[in-house]
């Protein structure tokens, strides 16, 4: 998979050179490109932006930039045959950024990624390549940014996670809280490892007991406990037939 991201705070996604999203570049598995947007500026103070027709408080970002990056960005991205191009406007008023939407972008050969500052981009740039490649302005929550690079560094995480090889093989998102399945949506439920007592605190005694299908039957219950009290709205999503299926396997 191909990311490139373009944005006037490069710097901003230093974080996508370590961990996992740093090793899956470091094997080949992901190859990220981050541009400086004020490299496609000729003006002497490098202008991104400029105000609003109509008024009103802010600055909006200015067309010439983003159009000139980007038409650099395909053209590379076409040269080394990265595939279909999908473009990832991070926004308030964007689609929700769910599990779902990251196996979606997890199928993608190539994410370009858009993050803006101020009050957004002249929406006549996401009009012009929306003509040319499928277009997701996405929200990563109901609350307001400064800019998208945080949404960017969210994002990349979530789907570089899915990428065939990427998570080793001590982790899985095979039963990640919202993964598809039979408890589809349930939270994940309490973690515990050594050592079996902590200043005073033990080990559930059904961890310790080596029943796995008691295991798996207390898991599931403390995953309904936990989104029942943090996310009832998750509960209406599980198929409450699966639930009595997955008992009978237990
Ligand atoms: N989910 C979410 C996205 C944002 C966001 C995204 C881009 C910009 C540009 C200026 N402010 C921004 C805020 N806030 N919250």
């Amino acid at each position: 998979m191909r990311l490139d991201v373009v944005t006037i705070f490069p710097e901003y996604l230093e974080p996508l050179n370590v961990s996992l999203v740093g090793k899956a570049r470091a094997r080949g598995q992901l190859n990220v490109q981050v541009h400086d947007l004020r490299g496609w500026t000729y003006d002497r103070h490098n202008t991104v932006d400029d105000t609003p027709y109509g008024g009103g408080p802010g600055m909006v970002m200015k067309t010439d930039p983003w159009g000139d990056a980007l038409d650099t960005v395909l053209a590379e991205g076409y040269e080394s045959g990265s595939g279909a191009p999908t473009l990832i406007v991070p926004t308030p008023s964007g689609r929700p950024f769910t599990q779902e939407l990251a196996v979606e972008l997890s199928e993608r050969p190539w994410l370009i990624f858009t993050p803006a500052r101020y009050e957004g981009i002249d929406r006549r740039v996401i009009d012009e390549y929306a003509t040319r490649m499928p277009v997701h302005e996405v929200s990563i929550g109901d609350y307001v940014l400064a800019g998208g690079e945080a949404a960017v560094l969210v994002i990349t995480e979530a789907v570089a996670r899915l990428l065939p090889g990427v998570l080793g093989n001590a982790e899985s998102h095979r039963d990640d809280s919202f993964a598809p399945g039979a408890m589809a949506s349930l939270l994940e439920g309490p973690v515990y490892t050594k050592p079996p007592e902590w200043r005073g605190r033990d080990i559930p005694d059904v961890l310790l007991s080596g029943h796995h299908g008691k295991i798996a039957r207390w898991r599931r219950d403390e995953a309904l406990r936990r989104t029942t009290a943090n996310r009832p709205d998750l509960i209406e999503r599980c198929d409450p037939k699966a639930f009595d299926k997955k008992d009978r396997e237990m």
